[in-house]
C-alpha cells in the first residue's frame, strides 16, 4: 500500500486519441479502433523544484504519449485493450526506473452508445 505521507509526482496525459489494432471478434480483426487513452505515472518527487530545475530531474511527459502512438508496435493485434494498456505500462517502466506505477485508462471509442464510455483502467505498480 502506498504510503499516505509519501510526497508523489504525478505525469498526466489525458484524452490521447489514436487508433489500434484491436479487438476480440472476427469482423474487428484487421481494422484500426479509436481508442482515447489516458495515462498517469507516479513518481517520487525531488525534495525541491526551483526555477533552473531541468528536466532531467523529472520525466518527460511527452514520453507517456509517445508510449500510446508510436510506442504501440505496428501491425500487431491486441485481442483485449488490457494487452494495450500492458504494453504502455511495460514500455514506460523499461524506459524509466524512477516510475514506480502506472494507470491507464482506454475507452473504445466506437462502442458507447450516446454518452456511454466503454473500456478499462490498468494500474500497475512496478513488478
Ligand atoms: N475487458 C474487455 N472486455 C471486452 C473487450 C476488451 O478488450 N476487454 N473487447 C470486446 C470487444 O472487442 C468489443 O469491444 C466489441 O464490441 C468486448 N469486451
Amino acid at each position: 500500500m502506498t504510503d499516505p505521507k509519501k510526497d508523489t509526482l504525478i505525469l498526466r496525459v489525458a484524452d490521447i486519441e489514436t487508433d489500434v489494432l484491436t479487438g476480440i471478434y472476427s469482423e474487428e480483426t484487421g481494422k484500426p479502433q479509436p481508442l482515447r487513452i489516458t495515462i498517469e505515472a507516479r513518481m517520487s518527487p525531488q525534495p525541491a523544484y526551483d526555477p533552473d530545475t531541468t528536466l532531467d530531474a523529472s520525466k518527460n511527459y511527452m514520453d507517456l504519449r509517445h508510449a500510446a502512438t508510436e510506442g504501440l508496435p505496428e501491425g500487431v493485434h491486441f485481442k483485449l485493450i488490457e494487452a494495450v494498456g500492458d504494453h504502455i505500462c511495460e514500455t514506460l517502466f523499461l524506459q524509466d526506473e524512477r516510475i514506480e506505477a502506472i494507470s491507464v485508462t482506454i475507452v473504445k471509442l466506437a462502442i458507447g452508445i450516446g454518452s456511454e464510455k466503454i473500456g478499462i483502467t490498468l494500474h500497475r505498480e512496478r513488478p
